[in-house]
């Protein structure tokens, strides 16, 4: 099985080869993000190098000011001492300068980086097909935007500079206190194994308990999102009390695991005090008696303290960045994964423009299949003259709403071809082929925004007398105006709630206002009333005058408005011709259009 896309998130043993695929794949990611912000990258890193030396002299030169100013005071030259506290003082400022400067600095490239990131995200998600949208589930969706991104700032915002300023003051640390006293360092080295065998230990632990907490808190959200996504379904069928019994268990594990997180820190934290605090016993008694032996200056004795005790400072905080760096690490392997994947139907490389399409569709030997062992359209051919209205009936699974996808171009064809005016649609012109074909489902979406807003999607720059005339024409202007807020009623605001039915009438005056060559209707009408339906035949009649339409309804009552029928079933048209012709015959539409009729009565 191939790691590349998303494929991977599912899997957790990779082969040496595999993990080393997908590391090097996110590394490009990273590499590309910061290419951009490399001089800023370069200056920082300038900056805390100078930081972290000022602030490590600081014990040298109390060890001078007391060792060499104090002696010097007591016979009267104060020159010495005020130079260190001088040169103390300026360490200090410049450091603190240095730190603030960095601070800032650091955290303008992470946001550069971060936004960066979540436009890529955002516009490439955007631009997978619906293939990859029906299967990545929307939980799994929010997860990259949200914690994902999460877990990225906060390792850029406070885990590198921990790492970063952490390594630098270990070493520069331990490089001063050897300069400083080789018999010093030689102690610290030895608290040196018991500090690597302590990380070692914790690392080992941590990595796995950090990944199983990823997991749990991952499972969490996707089982919220999805709960929330299908509110209707759980109170229809009164899913609640389960899903809470469900959405507990995660809950509990999810406690179980950070509970045995904290239990390790409980280890891992008292343990480096532990290793710093018998090193610096060591160190005192060491150079006491060395002190005492007059080998040592006392201010000497003074400095091999504060760094052998601040050499353990940055520990805690540099195995927290384990624990960010797993997370990010994790995040940007899915991210990569996610911006890795390729669009099913790409954009073609030299696109045919089109500017005015006549609206002809042909499908040309065209087969068709989701998956590769399930053939949903074995052969077809087809050819709709332009102009010609067709509805396209059959039982539920027969393949229309594949056709009409497939018209629309969400998927290509596994062989043959679908063209518009004999222009492959896998050559047409992205802009073209969504100005020429336009296909309104069942669900008629409508975003965030007033009802006008929702239709001038079919037309940005549409005139608020054209979106008027465009929901006239369907017969939707009468409800819009009843709205509190007529055309600028918010429609996700309470007040400006629409029923389904008057959002299919949304839909259409979206579409009537497009004016595409080739309308497809995928079960548009299914949500309205007899009666609206009814107008928006009379509606359609125009909207579908002068355009290919492809009507695709279980209701036969929308069959009278059509030039040309086609009866589908199991991805072949069994029967086609006028709707006098089929239901004058014997054939499977005579008998479902007497079902239909009797049903009426
Ligand atoms: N995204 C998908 N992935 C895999 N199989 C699919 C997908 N969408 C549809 N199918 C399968 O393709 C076949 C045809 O489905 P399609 O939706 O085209 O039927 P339909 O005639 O429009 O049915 P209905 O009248 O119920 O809408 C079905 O067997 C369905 O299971």
């Amino acid at each position: 099985m191939t790691v590349s896309g998303v494929k991977g998130e599912e899997r957790h043993n990779f082969t040496k080869a595999e993990s080393k695929q997908i590391r090097a794949r996110s590394l490009r990611l990273l590499g590309s993000l910061l290419l951009p912000v490399r001089a800023k990258v370069v200056l920082a890193m300038l900056m805390v190098v100078v930081s972290t030396a000022a602030q490590v002299s600081g014990p040298a030169l109390i060890a001078f000011g007391i060792d060499r100013g104090l002696p010097a005071l007591l016979e009267q030259d104060w020159l010495p001492l005020a130079a260190t506290g001088g040169v103390y003082l300026v360490a200090g400022v410049l450091g603190a300068l240095l730190i603030a400067w960095y601070t800032v600095l650091s955290a303008r490239i992470s946001q550069a980086v971060l936004i960066d990131l979540r436009k890529r995200v955002f516009l490439h998600t955007q631009k997978l097909s619906l293939e990859f949208h029906e299967s990545y589930t929307s939980g799994r969706i929010i997860s990259r935007q949200t914690s994902d991104l999460d877990a990225i700032r906060e390792l850029l915002d406070s885990g590198i500079n921990q790492l970063v300023q952490g390594i630098l003051y270990m070493s520069f640390t331990a490089i001063a206190l050897v300069l400083l006293d080789g018999t010093s360092g030689l102690v610290l080295l030895g608290a040196v194994l018991p500090l690597v065998i302590l990380t070692r230990w914790f690392q080992v632990r941590s990595q796995s308990l950090f990944r199983q907490s990823r997991v749990a808190s991952a499972s969490l959200i996707v089982r919220f999102v999805e709960t929330m996504t299908g509110i209707r379904a759980v109170k229809a069928f009164r899913t609640e009390k389960h899903n809470e019994t469900v959405f507990g268990k995660l809950v509990e594990s999810y406690r179980m695991v950070n509970a045995r997180v904290i239990q390790l820190f409980g280890v891992f934290d008292p343990g480096l005090v532990l290793i710093g605090n018998v090193t610096v016993a060591a160190v005192l008694l060491v150079n006491g008696f060395r002190v005492a032996d007059g080998q040592l200056a006392i201010g000497a004795l003074l400095a091999t303290l504060l760094y052998t005790r601040r050499f353990f400072d940055p520990m805690e905080e540099m195995a927290m960045f384990y624990n960010s760096y797993q997370s990010a690490a994790a995040a940007l392997e899915k991210i990569s994964g996610v911006l890795e994947e390729r669009p099913g139907v790409p954009d073609p490389v030299a696109p045919v423009d089109l500017w005015e399409a006549h609206g002809r569709v042909r499908f040309d030997n065209v087969q068709f299949a989701y998956q590769a062992d399930r053939e949903i359209l074995p052969h077809f051919d087809l050819d709709i003259p332009a102009g010609q209205t067709i509805a396209l009936v059959g039982s539920t699974g027969a393949g229309k709403s594949t056709l009409a996808k497939l018209m629309s171009r969400f998927y290509d064809p596994t062989d043959g071809q679908v063209r518009l005016d004999d222009v492959d649609l896998r050559d047409l012109h992205p802009k073209d082929l969504r100005r020429a074909i336009v296909m309104v489902t069942q669900e008629a979406y409508l975003f965030s925004g007033s009802v006008a807003e929702n239709i001038a999607i079919g037309k940005p720059d549409a005139s608020a007398q054209q979106i008027c005339a465009a929901a006239a024409a369907v017969g939707a202007h009468e409800f819009i105006e009843n709205l509190p807020n007529g055309y600028d009623t918010d429609v996700n605001k309470r007040g400006g709630r629409v029923s389904a039915g008057q959002r299919q009438l949304i839909s259409f005056a979206r579409a009537f206002l497009a004016n595409p060559a080739v309308l497809i209707l995928d079960e548009a009408t299914s949500s309205l009333d007899i009666p609206s339906e009814r107008l928006v035949q009379e509606a359609l009649q125009t909207l579908l005058a002068d355009r290919t339409a492809v009507i695709i309804a279980h209701r036969l009552s929308t069959v009278a408005i059509a030039d040309r029928v086609l009866v589908m079933e199991h991805g072949r048209i069994v029967e086609d011709g006028t709707p006098n012709d089929l239901i004058s015959g014997t054939g499977r539409f005579a008998t479902m259009h007497a079902a239909w009729r009797e049903s009426l009565v």
